[in-house]
């Protein structure tokens, strides 16, 4: 009898359950990879320990220091100077868990550091088809590769640890279909906030998203991820995207992804990950990408997003007006050209290699408006060459901006980067809750592209005055 038809997520799901979901009961399903960082480990380990356990799959278990670590430049050999001594105590404690199990850590010596969603990809760990797991909400990154990957708290971290299985109750599904394609000076992350802005902050809570359309075809797989990682902002589950020649082009020649005969036997398995034509799918969505615009929040949640040419909505809530209160902004009075202290290029949404090249395409011959700080962290040692190689560095260095070391930084502000009480930030990170840049800081998020054009006004700005100008050349 034939199978009937299913969605991408299905296939993966169905193919990685242990034990299935029952009316009491979550599914058990089996975890391909795992990958930890310092903050939400430490307990799970000391969990592990009390009950006297071992890491059950240390070869499928990967860390690295992100979060709490400083991106101050620093001679090599030197040890960092932490911004507290419990992001130290972070860092120490995860090298020592990974020392202790065996585990594979991309530590301070590695040329392979960086932000867990960026690393990842980089070296081929994420792989079509896999379940990934990070206690970590932006694990949904991976999920550019066709993969069901998703975040989870510090005690399903020691389960995962300890069994290399998850509990899991089965997630609905939501596909967004994206038609058209992004103009000159719109990019990806533009696309991803239209759409969580289109869908609110909780419009997917429960799902598991599926994007697809020619407009998610055209993008790199940066780009991709870029879509992917947030699709958490939008309350889903994960976000996903099949695999295709691009994906294959991406992994090929990556330090884990297989080689040779096994590459081509693994890339016709990932070719059969699709959904099914008739597949269906919970709740269904449609955006057209050449309609868009640069897109920049004007309140405290990513949804809150409008055309960087346009203004804030009035307030049809409380939460808005609050938000409105909190960002000094008022409905009706244009976003750009509002003045700004400081701007953030770096997360795992937005400090690949081509969000670097975006933002400096943008700066190449400009300079960062007097009075402005401007941050720019590369994702992981291995962009911080790439970009350093193309002389990219030299570009935001002249420009007046600082180059950083790479990790989280001011994405979180866990590591001591972070703006003062009142300042508007304009980051091209993920999250632009209160106070989560540092108290009273107001976050503007939006592309790397619109974030360097706000760095030289020393204000808001429209990205596509420079881009545009110089397509024309
Ligand atoms: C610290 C970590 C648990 C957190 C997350 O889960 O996403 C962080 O990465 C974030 O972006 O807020
Ligand atoms: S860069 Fe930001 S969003 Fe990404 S993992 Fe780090 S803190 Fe979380």
């Amino acid at each position: 009898m034939p199978s009937p038809s299913r969605t991408l997520f299905e296939k993966i799901w169905d193919a990685h359950i242990v034990t299935p979901e029952t009316g009491d009961a979550p599914a058990l399903i089996y975890i391909d990879l795992h990958l930890i960082h310092e903050v939400t480990s430490p307990q799970a380990f000391t969990e592990l320990d009390a009950r006297g356990l071992k890491v059950r799959c240390p070869e499928r278990t990967f860390a690295t220091l992100d979060h709490a670590t400083p991106t101050t430049p620093r001679a090599p050999g030197v040890r960092p100077v932490y911004a507290s001594a419990a992001a130290r105590q972070q860092v120490e404690t995860l090298e020592a868990n990974c020392r202790r199990h065996a585990i594979a850590l991309a530590g301070w010596d590695s040329p392979d550091r960086g932000i867990v969603h960026v690393i990842g990809p980089e070296l081929g760990l994420t792989q079509p088809g896999q379940t990934i797991v990070c206690g970590d909400s932006h694990t949904s990154t991976h999920g550019a590769f066709g993969a069901l990957a998703f975040g989870i708290g510090t005690t399903e971290v020691g389960h995962v640890l300890a069994t290399q299985c998850l509990l899991q109750r089965k997630p609905r599904t939501m596909r967004v279909h994206v038609d058209g394609e992004l103009r000159v000076g719109v990019g990806a992350k533009d696309l991803i906030l239209a759409i969580i802005a289109e869908l609110g902050a909780g419009g997917a809570a429960g799902h598991v998203i599926e994007y697809a359309g020619p407009g998610i075809e055209a993008l790199s797989m940066e780009e991709r991820m870029t879509v992917c990682n947030m699709s958490i902002e939008a309350g889903a589950r994960a976000g996903l995207i099949a695999p295709d020649e691009t994906t294959f082009r991406y992994l090929q020649g990556r330090a884990h992804a297989p080689k040779g005969a096994a590459f081509e036997a693994a890339k016709a398995r990932w070719a059969q990950l699709k959904s099914d034509p008739d597949a269906r799918f919970d709740a269904e969505v449609r955006i057209d990408a050449s309609r868009l615009a640069p897109m920049v929040t004007w309140g405290d949640s990513p949804d809150m997003a409008a055309p960087v040419d346009s203004s804030p909505p009035a307030p049809s809530s409380s939460k808005m007006a609050e938000a409105l209160a909190y960002m000094g902004f008022k409905p009706g009075e244009a976003l750009l050209g509002e003045k700004i202290d400081a701007v953030f290029i770096g997360s795992c949404t937005n400090a690949r290699l081509s969000d670097l090249r975006e933002a400096a395409a943008v700066m190449a011959g400009r300079c960062v408006k007097p009075g402005v700080r401007m941050l720019v962290v590369p994702g992981s040692e291995a962009v911080k060459r790439a970009a350093e190689a193309e002389g990219l560095d030299a570009i935001f260095r002249t420009a007046g901006a600082e180059w950083r070391e790479p990790g989280c930084s001011m994405c979180i502000a866990m590591n001591g980067d972070s703006g003062r009480p009142g300042e508007l930030v304009v980051s091209t990170s993920n999250r632009n809750f209160a106070g989560r840049q540092g108290k009273g800081v107001r976050t503007v998020l939006a592309s790397p592209a619109t974030a360097a054009a706000s760095a030289v006004a020393g204000a808001i700005a429209d990205p596509r005055r420079i881009l545009e100008a110089s397509h024309a050349q």
